[in-house]
């Protein structure tokens, strides 16, 4: 699978988020990180924001709902227009359903798992999904440190989507950047969240070039 990369708009101007969109036109989405203050501590953005994103870019928007309810809110994203919606695991109470309404709605599903959540418990679900996020920092803020202990499963992971077939992406979230993106690529990781790593940088389109180049060349 060809790398994917994902810069998450966290890092970017809240005030400006049309022209922080068209800064990144080598981005292969925009990842949308919304939060409500009761799964994740900290709070940002929510379907108002994606409508008013979705008509200002034509980057398809990768919405990643750190929401305590994502049973009752995935599907309003997937008809707001974003192009993939990532529920987590630990707050969904019936993820086949709403994973199913996802792809009903016409977006790709994605399933988040939090680093202390383990991959296998999720084996039986991979045929709903369209795409798998490791988090390798705690979901809530952005700049945080990359846990290199998420390699070992992100190694489990992409056995497991080859077992599946192959058809699955496996998206790294947290602590992305031109230091561990490499190290990502080489576990198997093959779609590349990064937001302070991009957004921080001073030519945010030249990172996204180098983010790619470099996760490239580790990947098998
Ligand atoms: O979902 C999250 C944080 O919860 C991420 O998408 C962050 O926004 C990534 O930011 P960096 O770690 O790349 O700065
Ligand atoms: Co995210």
């Amino acid at each position: 699978m060809a790398v994917q990369i994902s810069p998450s708009i966290l890092a970017a101007d809240f005030a400006r988020l049309a022209d922080e969109a068209a800064a990144v036109p080598n981005a292969d989405w925009l990842h949308v990180d919304v939060m409500d203050y009761h799964f994740v501590p900290n709070l940002t953005l929510g379907l108002p924001v994606v409508e008013a994103l979705r008509k200002a870019t034509a980057t398809p928007l990768d919405c990643h709902l750190m929401i305590a309810d994502p049973d009752r809110w995935a599907p309003a994203y997937a008809e707001a227009g974003a192009g993939s919606v990532t529920i987590h695991a630990e707050a969904a109470k019936a993820p086949v359903r709403t994973l199913r309404e996802i792809r009903s709605l016409g977006a790709r599903a994605g399933l988040a798992l939090s680093p202390a959540t383990a991959v296998e418990p999720y084996e039986d679900l991979l045929g709903e999904i369209d795409m798998l996020l490791l988090m390798t920092v705690e979901p809530g803020f952005g700049g945080q440190k990359f846990l290199d202990i998420m390699l070992p499963k992100i190694r489990r992971a992409r056995a497991l989507i080859e077992r599946h077939g192959g058809r699955i992406w496996l998206q790294v979230d947290g602590g992305v950047d031109a230091e561990t993106i490499g190290r990502c690529a080489e576990a198997g990781a093959d779609v590349f969240v990064a937001g302070s790593a991009v957004y921080g940088a001073a030519d945010p389109a030249a990172a996204i070039d180098a983010l790619r180049a470099t996760a490239a060349s580790q990947s098998g």
